[in-house]
C-alpha cells in the first residue's frame, strides 16, 4: 500500500480473499486494533466472528510490521500499526448515492506513536483512493484533533436521548401500520433491505458493515459475545410489508426508572418511525427508553403533545468527511437551486485543490476547474480549506457557522449563503451507521 521505508515493512491484504492458511495473520492483526482501542485479547470465537463479518464488508486491511522484536517484547508477527477500508455508498442528498472510501481501525501502538505513522499510511491511502476515482473518504473519530489535518471535517452530529414513556407520552397523530414482535434472528435477513430503504431517504446515510445485521439478531453484541436478553420488534405497513426494525433489551430492574435500551431503530417510512416509538412507549413496567445514536432532529418531538419528554444529551460529532474529487463531488449532487459561484479550495495533501467555477441547470452541476491566472481576488466569491467543504458538503453543518468562526472566506457578499443553499439537503442530515 505504501512506502513506508527503514525498519518497518507494511503488508496490505483484501480480507475478502485471503486464504484459510493465512488467517492467522488476519489474527495478529485483530489482537493489535483491539490493543490500540484498550479492549480485551479477543479469543478464537470472536476472532473467527469478525473474520466472517470483514469478509463480508470485503475489507482491506493494512499492518505495519517490525523486522524483529527483543525477547519478551510482542512478536514482530503483531503489527505495529493497524489501518483498514471498505467501501460503501453514502447517500449525498435528494437520492443520490455515490461509493464512498471508509476508513477505520486506526491504531498506532503507544510505542510507536508519533512517529508519523498514521500520517505516512493516510496520506498513501487517500491518494490512492482518489486515484481509484472515489470522490469521497469518510470515518467516525475516537479524538477530534486527529483528522482535521488530513483534510476530514465534521459533517454530521448524533445525540443520545431518553424518552420519557410514562402517561406524558403522547403522539400527535396515529401512525399508519401496525407492530408485531419478531424472533431477533430474521433480523438476519431483513435488516439490511429495511436499512437501505431507510439510507434513501436520509442524507448522510451510510451502508452498513456486517456487523449491524449481526447485532440486530443477536448473534453479538458489542464484545463480540452472543446476546440473550435482545428482543426485536417489526414495523408493517398497511400492505403488511416490513418497513421498520427495532432492536432493544432491558436494562434490568435495579434501573431507576426502569429503562428499555434501544440497540437500534431503522424505519424506511415516518409511519414506521412513530409507528415503533408507539410500540416502545407503551411497553409495559418501562417508563424510559434509552437511545444512543439519536439525530439530531427527530420526529419525535414535534409528533408529540409534549415534546419535553425527550431529553438530550452529549451533542457530538459523528460522520468526518474528506472530499478526494472536488468535481466528481460537486457533480454527484442534485441542487435545489439554479445560479453559480466561483471558489477556491486549498487542500494541504494537494489532493483535488485549487479554483473552479460550479454553474447549476436543471438541478445538474458542472463544475470547471480555473487556471490560476483566471483567479484572483476579484474573480473569487468564495474560498475555503477542503476540510470546510467536507463539513458542508452534506448540508448538515452551516456554511455560515463556519464563515462566523473564520473558516470560510467570502469575497463577494452573499457568497456564503449561495454555498449553503446549494448544498441544502431536503431532509436533515443523519448518519446512524458507525465503522
Ligand atoms: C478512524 C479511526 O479508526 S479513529 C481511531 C483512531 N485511533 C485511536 O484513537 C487509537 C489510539 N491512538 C492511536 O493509535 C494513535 O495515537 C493515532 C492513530 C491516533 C495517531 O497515530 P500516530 O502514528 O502517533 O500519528 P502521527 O505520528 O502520524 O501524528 C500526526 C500528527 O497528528 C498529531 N496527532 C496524532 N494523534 C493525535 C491526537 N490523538 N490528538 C491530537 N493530535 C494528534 C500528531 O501530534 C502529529 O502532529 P504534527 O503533524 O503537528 O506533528
Amino acid at each position: 500500500m505504501t512506502q513506508l521505508t527503514g525498519d518497518y515493512t507494511v503488508r496490505t491484504f483484501d480480507i475478502a480473499t485471503l486464504p484459510e492458511d493465512r488467517t492467522a495473520e488476519f489474527g495478529e492483526w485483530f489482537k493489535a486494533v483491539k490493543l490500540g482501542f484498550h479492549d480485551s485479547v479477543p479469543g478464537d470465537e470472536l476472532q473467527a466472528k469478525a473474520l466472517r463479518n470483514l469478509r463480508h464488508d470485503r475489507r482491506i486491511l493494512t499492518g505495519v510490521y517490525q523486522a524483529s522484536a527483543p525477547e519478551h517484547a510482542l512478536p514482530a508477527t503483531m503489527p505495529v500499526a493497524t489501518y483498514g477500508t471498505f467501501v460503501k455508498n453514502l447517500n449525498v442528498g435528494r437520492g443520490q448515492e455515490i461509493p464512498a472510501h471508509l476508513i477505520t481501525a486506526v491504531t498506532v501502538r503507544p510505542t510507536h506513536r508519533r512517529k508519523r505513522l498514521l500520517t505516512r499510511l493516510m496520506t498513501e491511502d487517500l491518494r490512492q483512493a482518489r486515484d481509484k476515482g472515489l470522490a469521497v473518504a469518510a470515518l467516525t473519530a475516537s479524538e477530534g484533533g486527529i483528522y482535521g489535518r488530513f483534510g476530514f471535517g465534521v459533517a454530521s452530529h448524533e445525540r443520545t436521548i431518553t424518552v420519557d414513556v410514562t402517561s406524558r407520552f403522547a403522539l400527535r397523530t396515529e401512525p399508519s401500520g401496525s407492530v408485531e414482535l419478531t424472533d431477533p434472528r430474521n433480523l438476519l435477513e431483513l435488516a439490511d433491505g429495511i436499512f437501505e430503504r431507510s439510507q434513501q431517504a436520509t442524507p448522510g446515510s451510510i451502508g452498513r458493515a456486517r456487523f449491524y445485521a449481526m447485532l440486530v439478531s443477536g448473534l453479538v453484541d458489542h464484545s463480540g459475545e452472543e446476546s440473550k436478553n435482545l428482543r426485536a420488534a417489526l414495523h408493517y405497513d398497511v400492505d403488511g410489508v416490513p418497513d421498520g426494525y427495532v432492536a432493544y433489551r432491558f436494562k434490568g430492574w435495579d434501573s431507576e426508572p426502569h429503562t428499555m435500551t434501544v440497540v437500534d431503530l431503522v424505519a424506511a417510512t415516518p409511519d414506521a418511525y412513530l409507528g415503533l416509538w408507539r410500540f416502545l412507549a407503551g411497553l409495559d413496567l418501562v417508563e424510559r427508553i434509552e437511545v444512543e445514536e439519536a439525530p439530531l432532529h427527530d420526529p419525535l418531538e414535534w409528533a408529540l403533545t409534549d415534546p419535553r419528554c425527550v431529553t438530550a444529551k452529549d451533542p457530538r460529532d459523528m460522520l468526518w468527511l474528506r472530499i478526494l474529487d472536488i468535481k466528481a463531488a460537486l457533480e454527484a449532487k442534485h441542487y435545489p437551486m439554479d445560479g453559480s459561484l466561483i471558489f477556491r479550495v486549498d487542500d494541504p495533501l494537494g489532493l483535488t485543490g485549487g479554483a473552479y467555477r460550479l454553474v447549476v441547470v436543471g438541478g445538474t452541476a458542472t463544475v470547471t476547474p480555473l487556471p490560476d491566472e483566471e483567479t484572483d481576488e476579484s474573480t473569487l466569491e468564495l474560498s475555503l480549506g477542503v476540510a470546510e467543504l467536507g463539513s458542508v458538503y452534506l448540508g448538515g453543518v452551516p456554511a455560515s457557522a463556519l464563515a462566523d468562526a473564520g473558516r470560510i472566506h467570502e469575497h463577494a457578499p452573499g457568497a456564503v449563503e449561495r454555498l449553503a443553499l446549494f448544498l441544502a439537503p431536503e431532509r436533515p442530515v443523519h448518519c446512524r451507521s458507525h465503522f
